[in-house]
């Protein structure tokens, strides 16, 4: 070896080997950290003043200790920026970026969140704007043992972008278990949709694999990191598309130290009544269409009357008197604050009870005691008067009489529906009441748009929203309620909405959201699926029939195989088996009325399978029905017979080309009947 290698080799080991110790260093005080954190909430309970307190400390310190969680497996921290000496702020300073804060003993700091100011320039510095950053250097793991280092000197016009070595290896990396977070790796075009301003509501529209659920979860990470306080009041929501997703997801956000977010579907969110029973196809389309917001709004209305007679209150030895002018324009005035219903309803017994009040107060020259005011606000006459014109109602009894009764739901829907769409939104079956009504997922829906106008619900500071082109105009009102004074993000893919009322423009589902400003933002480079894939998915792109920028995939290895069978089953399990020799997950995907065929199967000849929500079990393969692959991904996909997929759904080109899309490595299709036409081209 000449001298020079040698001399690099060395100094190679000793920055390696420094960096080492000031990992070791890191995890050290972190522990302490902890351990502090522990004695804190051990005695917590007797340091506070009283029992509210104790619970809110002991709370906010049980989350201290959960944040401050140290998984040996996961780096502490996974890069390093050398600022140059010109730096106004940081002259000559370095700073390791990691998970989380991590100080010594004196306060200052050992690792830098990823997600502190200081911090961007690991994301977005280049050799053309260095940001006063002379070095940045990222470190290579594996399972927690720092092996090596990869240095870019920006200040020399060096810059690897998306040709560097560690990030190729995350990307390149066998997939096994839930999804994990990118924070070493995130890519400038993402950090900046994952550090935009709280304020901003925006929508990401990305072909698959490009990282939107990946920036979603990450900005939801920023966000708590930079507005805590604001935001553990309002908290923060994550909206995903079924239960299997969610869980494949749940874990990213803890691994970050974020413990504190709320995951759902949009069917949980709208969950007032329990679905138990399935709509036609055309109802259910017809009960997502937005003009079902008019409707109900004029049905709501509807029950808002004009009084009749005047009030009459005895009062001991006094009677007073409110005359019918002073209540008409009591509730008229009342009816245009446009107030939520329930409230206004409130608004007009307590206006009432305070035109009373004034001539107790004139009579008896003195103010009555809120004895009074509590009888008065429940005394018959007053309660007589709202029950005519501003009458109590529930969503379900709404929703309950615009099924049974013509009539009512002819005068909300005139001009809206046709006599024929009435008649849909009345068929099926319905009970006597509203409780014993069977109620289907689009009949929830409803119920929350109607308990929204009754009342408004309480709001969250953000809202993300994935896999967002398959809301419908009225699941997306469901999540405008909710996130009214806070923004959104909205992830999606105009190309893989499945559902019959899938978003075929971004602008409109902004609209249903009450964001129609929001900026729509596209994601271009692909992390998951292998060129060659992506090439043969693209295939179908012309057949979607939605207007998508193409993707650019970051993997040029990767494998497609496409090939008949005549016996499908036992083809399946042969590809199974093979692709058990390679490292990493494997799914099976198939058309829904055919998984448990192949589950059966592979089980007799002794492969042992998991579902798609159980993202811990030790099986290693997954079969997975069609219709719940979305945003899932396995290293080695097999897809079984794409025809009977497309025949399964309406859109069954756009559930076929999430199917082909799930795929990390490689891609095996499987199939006894012709491709698709699109593919076979
Ligand atoms: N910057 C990155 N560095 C490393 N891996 C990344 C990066 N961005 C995304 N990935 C990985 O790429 C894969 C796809 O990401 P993700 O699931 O967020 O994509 P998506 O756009 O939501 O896909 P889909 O449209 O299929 O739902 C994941 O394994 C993710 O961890």
């Amino acid at each position: 070896m000449p001298a020079t290698d040698l001399e690099d080799a060395t100094t190679l080991d000793a920055d390696l080997a420094a960096e080492r110790t000031h990992l070791d260093t890191s995890r050290a005080a972190l522990r302490r950290m902890r351990e502090r954190a522990e004695a804190l909430f051990a005695t917590g309970d007797k340091v506070a003043g009283d029992a509210y307190t104790a619970e809110q400390l002991g709370r906010h310190m049980a989350r201290r200790v959960k944040e401050l969680a140290d998984d040996p497996t996961t780096p502490l921290f996974f890069g390093r920026l050398d600022f140059g000496e010109a730096d106004p702020d940081h002259a000559g300073r370095d700073y390791h970026v990691g998970r989380r804060h991590v100080t010594d003993e004196r306060g200052e700091p050992l690792v830098l969140d990823w997600r502190a100011p200081v911090s961007r320039s690991f994301y977005r510095a280049s050799a053309r704007d260095p940001q006063g950053v002379a070095v940045r250097r990222r470190f290579g793991f594996s399972a927690g043992v720092l092996t090596s280092f990869e240095d870019e000197h920006l200040d020399r016009g060096e810059e690897l972008g998306t040709a560097s070595r560690i990030l190729t290896a995350e990307i390149e990396r066998p997939r096994v278990g839930p999804m994990r977070d990118i924070v070493a790796t995130i890519q400038p075009e993402q950090d900046e949709l994952v550090r935009a301003d709280l304020a901003d509501s925006i929508c990401v529209q990305g072909a698959p694999g490009t990282g939107k659920t990946a920036v979603g979860l990450h900005r939801a990470a920023y966000l708590l990191y930079l507005h805590r306080e604001r935001l553990r009041r309002s908290g923060v929501l994550i909206v995903g598309p079924n239960r299997a997703f969610l869980s494949y997801i749940a874990s990213v956000l803890p691994a970050l130290g974020e413990v504190e977010v709320e995951q759902a579907t949009v069917e949980d969110l709208v969950a007032r009544v329990p679905v138990r029973a399935v709509d036609d196809p055309a109802a259910a389309t017809l009960k997502h269409d937005v003009r079902m917001a008019e409707v109900l709004r004029r049905a709501v209305d509807a029950h808002i009357g004009t009084p009749t007679e005047p009030i009459m209150v005895s009062d001991g030895s006094f009677r007073w008197r409110i005359g019918i002018d002073p209540l008409h324009r009591l509730v008229a005035e009342t009816r245009q604050e446009g107030l939520p219903y329930a409230v206004g309803r409130e608004r007009v017994r307590a206006r009432v009870v305070g035109l009373l009040q004034r001539q107790a107060e004139a009579r008896r020259a003195e103010s009555p005691s809120d004895a009074w005011l509590r009888r008065m606000s429940r005394i018959k006459p007053v309660t007589d008067l709202l029950d005519a014109v501003w009458p109590a109602l529930t969503p379900e009894g709404l929703l309950h009489r615009l099924r049974t009764d013509a009539d009512a739901l002819g005068a909300a829907a005139d001009g809206l529906l046709t006599a024929e769409e009435q008649e849909l939104f009345r068929s099926g079956k319905v009970a006597r009441t509203a409780k014993a009504t069977r109620w289907t997922a689009a009949d929830a829906v409803l119920v929350d748009e109607v308990a929204g106008l009754l009342e408004r619900p309480a709001g969250f500071g953000h809202v993300v929203v994935d896999e967002a082109q398959d809301l419908s105009p009225m699941q997306c009102r469901a999540i405008a309620r909710r996130s009214e004074h806070g923004s959104i993000t909205l992830l999606g893919d105009l190309a893989q909405g499945t559902a019959p009322w899938a978003a075929t423009d971004w602008r409109e589902s902004l609209a249903h959201l009450g964001k129609p400003d929001a900026a729509v933002v596209p994601l271009s480079v692909g992390f998951r699926v292998p060129a060659a894939v992506v090439a043969f998915a693209n295939r179908l792109l012309p057949a979607l029939a939605v207007d998508v920028p193409p993707a650019r995939s970051l993997r040029h290895d990767g494998a497609l195989d496409v090939r008949t069978a005549e016996d499908l089953t036992a083809a399946t399990v042969a590809e199974v088996r093979a692709a058990l020799a390679h490292d990493g997950s494997v799914g099976v995907i198939a058309a829904d009325s055919t998984v448990d065929t192949l589950r059966a199967a592979l089980a007799e000849a002794g492969v042992e399978t998991a579902t798609a929500d159980d993202v811990e079990a030790a099986a290693r393969v997954t079969v997975v029905p069609a219709t719940l692959v979305k945003g899932l991904e396995y290293d080695h996909v097999v897809v079984v017979e794409p025809a009977a997929i497309v025949a399964a759904e309406p859109r069954g080109l756009h559930r076929l080309y999430v199917v082909l899309t799930r795929a990390v490595s490689r891609l095996a299709v499987l199939h006894r009947e012709p491709l698709p036409m699109p593919l076979a081209g």
